[in-house]
């Protein structure tokens, strides 16, 4: 991945938190670990439980060893980690406590860059940043990490991003979609652009239609006091899921800068067919798990999940047909699916090729002849490209068969594991490299798409359609692609 030039000191405000003992320090710990850590580097967790430094430190301890793999541990690099890491209690609405961490930057070198990621309730983000603009040893060169959600509509993500800028210069201002940090989504860039077999295929010309698939197993996960505010449009569509789309959809950035990319997904967005209230009926279907089972074993029904108060029309499924309003793709939908309580996580992309121009072969085949590339996001990420050849043998004549050419990333490349996306998206805030974070402009179109989709689904009255826990969704997101004469790839 290449170490960053320069040490830093990163304040993780909200370290005792179920982000940061998820996600940000097991990913701190495996750069630690791989050398990829500048010696300097120092972390400052703020959080408002009273721990002492040493109760800190074993708290980190503990939930490592409760993440990691017992061979991703060693004594040596473990005690060497929890060296880099301080604490300090804060209670950040208090601008008393702030005061100390000018003190705790004065305690290291001068020049390390400072790095601030938000890891709180995103309630706090306004007061967190107020604060910070007293604070002496924040200036221009100062990073901040903002995670998702950024605001809850448009005028929200205004508000905030008015507010982090007025601190901030964007350049510096560096918000997670953390799917920009799967190196598989990473490489749909390569995909596209290093490959011209397919850079030269990916219009209106060879592709009749996409499917995106983001289908997660769990449900809630004890978030619902956060979930039944957002809803799966908001929660997933809103972010990952459109910066899936831009990635596939947007034309062939100049270089790989971060402005040239994100110049080229802002088209898309700006691009994307309002959702209007005639193109609803047939352009969405929201739905809401009832109870069911999930691996197995019986699991309760959204209205029923722990803190639920009984009574919620919010989705916690989507499917949406998506049209890009430009040449590239004028006429070419993109079937876009994403649930919670789903048969399985899956997440993957289908691209259907045109069928070739003048068939020749069985007339009872031609359904087979559209060669189709399934790119697998996660899990057994990889890639297949299905080709359509002659079935073998004498008494098949000039009979097709379809069969993969099947790139699976772990065997092919030998790799022993898949970086977890905190691990690159922390490593690029060190190095400032803003490519795989979300600008503001990409933000605010996003949530213009989606806030009129949600302003003219509430005139059209319709709820959430039921659908059981464990299966994939109402029947009419089958029926949304069907009327197409298509069907969602697992079901063809
Ligand atoms: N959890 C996840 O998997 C994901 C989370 N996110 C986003 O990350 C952010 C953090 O989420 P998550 O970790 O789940 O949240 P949690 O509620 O688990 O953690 C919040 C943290 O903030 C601290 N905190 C809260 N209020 C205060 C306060 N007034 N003063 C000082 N400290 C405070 C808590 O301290 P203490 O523990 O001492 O109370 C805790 O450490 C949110 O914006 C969320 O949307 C995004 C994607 C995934
Ligand atoms: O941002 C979020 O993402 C997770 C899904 O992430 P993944 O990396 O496990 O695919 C989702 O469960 C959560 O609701 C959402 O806030």
């Amino acid at each position: 991945m290449g170490s960053p030039d320069t040490a830093c000191d990163l304040i993780l405000f909200g370290a005792m938190g179920d982000l940061a003992s998820k996600k940000l320090f097991p990913a701190l710990y495996q750069l630690h670990r791989a050398d990829l850590l500048s010696p300097g580097t120092r972390i400052l967790g703020l959080a408002r439980r009273d721990y002492t430094l040493d109760e800190a430190r074993e708290a980190v301890r503990e939930r490592l060893l409760e993440k990691l793999e017992p061979d991703e541990v060693s004594a040596d690099a473990m005690e060497s980690f929890l060296a880099r890491v301080g604490y300090q209690n804060l209670d950040f609405s208090s601008p008393e406590g702030y005061k100390a961490l000018a003190k705790w930057r004065s305690e290291g070198p001068a020049d390390n860059t400072l790095i601030l990621y938000y890891a709180t309730p995103p309630g706090l983000y306004a007061t967190i940043t107020s604060h910070l603009a007293d604070l002496d040893s924040c200036d221009e060169h100062t990073r901040v990490v903002v995670e998702k959600p950024i605001g809850h509509d448009l005028p929200s993500s205004r508000q905030l991003n008015d507010q982090l800028a007025s601190v901030f210069r964007e350049e510096n201002i560096f918000r997670i979609d953390h799917y920009l940090g799967k190196e598989t989504v990473q490489n749909l860039i390569a995909l596209r652009f290093a490959n011209n077999l397919f850079a030269s295929q990916w219009d209106q010309n060879h592709i009749s239609h996409m499917e995106i698939t983001v289908a997660e197993s769990v449900g809630i996960e004890g978030r619902w006091s956060y979930f039944d505010g957002a809803g799966q449009l908001r929660d997933m569509v809103q972010s990952h899921l459109l910066q899936l789309l831009c990635l596939l959809a947007m034309d062939p950035p100049s270089d790989l800068s971060s402005h040239s990319i994100r110049d080229e997904k802002v088209k898309v967005l700006k691009a994307l067919s309002p959702m209007t209230q005639t193109r609803i009926p047939t352009h969405l279907v929201r739905g809401q798990y009832t109870a069911g089972t999930a691996d197995g074993h019986p699991v309760p029904g959204y209205l029923e999940e722990e803190g639920a108060a009984g009574h919620s029309h919010t989705e916690t499924f989507v499917a949406l047909k998506v049209e890009i309003e430009n040449w590239r793709w004028a006429g070419v939908p993109f079937y876009i699916r994403t649930g919670k309580r789903l048969p399985e996580k899956r997440s993957e992309i289908i691209v259907h090729f045109k069928p070739a121009p003048h068939y020749i072969f069985d007339p009872d085949q031609k359904h087979l002849a559209n060669n189709k590339l399934i790119i697998r996001l996660q899990p057994d990420e990889g890639m297949a490209l299905q080709i359509l050849t002659k079935d073998q043998g004498l008494s098949r004549g000039m009979r097709l068969r379809q069969g993969p050419l099947d790139l699976s990333f772990a065997e092919a490349f030998d790799t022993d594991r898949i970086p977890d996306a905190y691990e690159r998206l922390l490593l690029e805030v060190m190095k400032g490299n803003q490519y795989l974070f979300v600008r503001r402009d990409e933000v605010e179109y996003a949530w213009r798409w989606i806030d009129e989709l949600l302003d003219n689904c509430e005139e059209c009255g319709a709820h959430p359609k039921r659908y059981s826990a464990g299966s994939w969704g109402p029947v009419a997101s089958i029926a949304m692609i069907t009327r197409d004469d298509r069907s969602w790839y697992e079901d063809a």
